[in-house]
């Protein structure tokens, strides 16, 4: 390197002495040129690119505006619709709608075309929907031809797939516009499965630009709404899905999450969703963000509007398909045994993670959700998971961040960026010393967001340094587990955001919520999202008295001062069990479920 820089300078002294023989002067004029030629063609290059970028945005956008159009204008050509005929279709639940089905008593076009109609009605309110999938049409037509006993479990279900998720024929960018207008060649194997299981993927549905954030908008698509509040985000970043899902748009869809992507719109949404053991349902053919890094790994699974909708897509996801697309998911198929399992289980509950205040609303969600456990015979003790905000800073974050936000930066090169993902975008640009500095700072204002972007900016550097966090992450998983079997555990329930949905691009104040989620993806078990109440005017007079919630940090005082306009939003609890245990997570969010739902206001 000292060489060539040496040659370098000896041959720009040489050019210099001979320019200064030709002409005295000449040699600054010649150099003085190179410099600003090279200055101007590199802002001209990077220009030019960005302007490309916006063009491609926008370009992208409008195509998939004009093939909603298209869909809505094919739907408008075939004639007459019976509205009542496709409003008792969509408001049919995912098991009754199977039923229907499968008796033949319904077609899977008509089921198709209305929720194709009323997800373009939903989108044009939420901006929920990238763009329809054409291809459904003749899948449903196919489907119809098909003797009863050919038919398959989830014979004509429309299934919604968030943007993030291969579908063949259609490009997936994640908002990035270095990889749009490129066509995939396959489906990814959750998508293959679900046709092979007889469903219909219908349209794809929104994200966050960058997928890593639970905020829900991108250049390419805009923002988009939460059904209960229209100036509310639906928290993301399968955001999309769950929009779409809680408004009536969609009975089940497919979403990912890495740090609570499933969970939080759930939450948010008021949707049921299941977040499962990396591996046990395949990933490939998401989008490859982030996936060189083992550590902590990003994972699909399945939304859906009612509990037993979301029971039914998991046991029939969990096949021997999935396997044989992917040898890396466990020959484990769904085990009846833990579902249906008549012993009373121990389940911990806790309702706040220190450092992070719990809202009234949430701490209200997890004791109700208590309650009914109790009532259906469980046992239901008090477990505090171990250093839980230490756990997600040092090494979560070191592991999502150890790339000081590199991979981001460069699809983002010249591309136009969404204010969602300004934050951890300008973070990752500061030098090392400043945006430590800065976390610092971050700190005295919001100590767990200082934490947690602390951890963030203090990655491995070295080899060694990645194989030490490994280990540290094996120590704290085995320290959690030995908490938990102390408590001799089944399955935990707990808050899954501390706040209800905040008003759309705010999020970026209440961060350091993802703790509630993203310790169940540094631990790797399944953990799932249920709605189970709703804030009410009662929670908000309970929120601005200190002694319930004290405004100890900026969250804290973010959400109290976001409250006005929340009451009736959706509150859901989360539930968690062992690694493989995806089937107790789902007895125990139905037992509450059986409860609440009656009882939910
Ligand atoms: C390297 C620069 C430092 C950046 C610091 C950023 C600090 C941001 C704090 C928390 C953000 C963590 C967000 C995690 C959201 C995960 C969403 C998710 O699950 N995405 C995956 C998916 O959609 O599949």
């Amino acid at each position: 390197m000292w060489v060539g820089h040496s040659h370098a300078h000896q041959a720009v002294v040489k050019i210099h002495d001979y320019l200064e023989d030709i002409n005295p002067g000449l040699s600054r004029k010649v150099f003085g040129g190179v410099i600003t030629s090279a200055a101007v063609s590199y802002v001209a290059v990077r220009g030019y690119r960005y302007y490309r970028a916006r063009r491609t945005v926008k370009e992208r956008g409008e195509a998939a505006k004009l093939a909603c159009h298209v869909l809505r204008e094919h739907l408008e050509q075939e004639g007459p619709v019976d509205p009542q005929k496709e409003a008792m279709i969509t408001d049919l639940e995912l098991s009754e709608l199977k039923q229907k089905l499968w008796k033949g008593e319904l077609k899977a076009l008509e089921v198709l075309r209305a929720y194709q109609r009323k997800a373009l009605q939903v989108d044009e309110k939420l901006n929920c929907v990238t763009e329809p999938i054409f291809e459904a049409e003749a899948l449903a037509v196919e489907l119809d031809l098909l003797s009863p006993n050919q038919r398959k479990p989830l014979h004509g279900i429309p299934v919604s797939v968030k943007d993030s998720f291969n579908v063949e024929g259609y490009d997936c960018h994640a908002g990035f516009s270095c990889f749009a207008d490129k066509p995939v060649e396959r489906d990814g194997d959750i998508v293959q499965i679900f046709k092979s299981l007889g469903a219909v993927p219908f349209v794809r549905t929104n994200f966050p630009q960058g997928l890593m954030t639970f905020a829900c908008s991108n250049p390419m698509y805009g923002a988009t709404k939460n059904p209960h509040s229209l100036t509310r985000g639906p928290g993301g970043s399968s955001g999309g899905e769950g929009s779409l899902i809680g408004g009536g748009g969609s009975v089940v869809g497919i979403g990912s999450d890495i740090g609570g992507s499933i969970r939080i719109p759930c939450q948010m949404c008021g949707v049921y969703g299941l977040k499962p053991t990396v591996d046990r349902i395949s990933n490939q053919g998401h989008i490859p963000l982030m996936s060189g890094q083992n550590l902590v790994r990003m994972t699909a699974g399945p939304m859906a509007r009612d509990m037993d909708g979301l029971i039914l897509v998991t046991e029939a996801l969990l096949t021997p398909r999935m396997h044989q697309l992917d040898p890396y998911v466990p020959p484990l198929f769904f085990q009846d045994t833990l579902y249906e399992k008549k012993s009373p289980l121990v389940v911990g509950f806790y309702t706040a993670i220190d450092g992070v205040h719990s809202h009234p609303t949430c701490v209200r969600a997890v004791m109700e959700a208590k309650t009914a456990l109790t009532q259906q015979g469980h046992k239901v003790i008090e477990f505090q998971p171990p250093r839980a905000v230490e756990a997600v800073s040092n090494l979560f974050m070191k592991a999502c961040f150890g790339d000081d936000g590199e991979e981001t930066a460069l699809y983002l090169k010249d591309d136009v960026l969404d204010r969602s993902v300004t934050f951890s975008y300008y973070m990752g640009k500061l030098p090392k010393r400043l945006r430590y500095m800065v976390s610092r700072l971050i700190g005295f204002m919001d100590p767990p967001l200082g934490q947690l972007v602390v951890g963030a900016s203090t990655p491995p550097r070295k080899i060694l340094e990645w194989w030490y966090l490994q280990d540290k992450i094996q120590a704290y998983k085995r320290e959690f587990f030995a908490a938990w079997q102390s408590r001799k555990l089944d399955a935990l329930i707990c808050p899954g955001m501390p706040f209800p949905a905040v008003t759309a691009g705010t999020e970026d104040n209440v961060l350091a919520g993802i703790v509630y989620t993203t310790l169940y993806n540094l631990l790797n078990y399944p953990a799932g999202m249920m709605p189970v109440t709703t804030v009410t005017q009662d929670d908000l007079k309970r929120l601005k008295d200190p002694s319930v919630y004290p405004p100890s940090g900026a969250l804290e005082k973010f959400v109290i001062q976001d409250c006005e306009g929340t009451v009736g939003l959706p509150i859901g609890v989360q539930c968690v069990s062992l690694p493989y245990h995806e089937e107790t997570v789902l007895r125990v969010m139905k037992d509450i479920d059986t409860v609440t739902k009656t009882t939910r206001n």
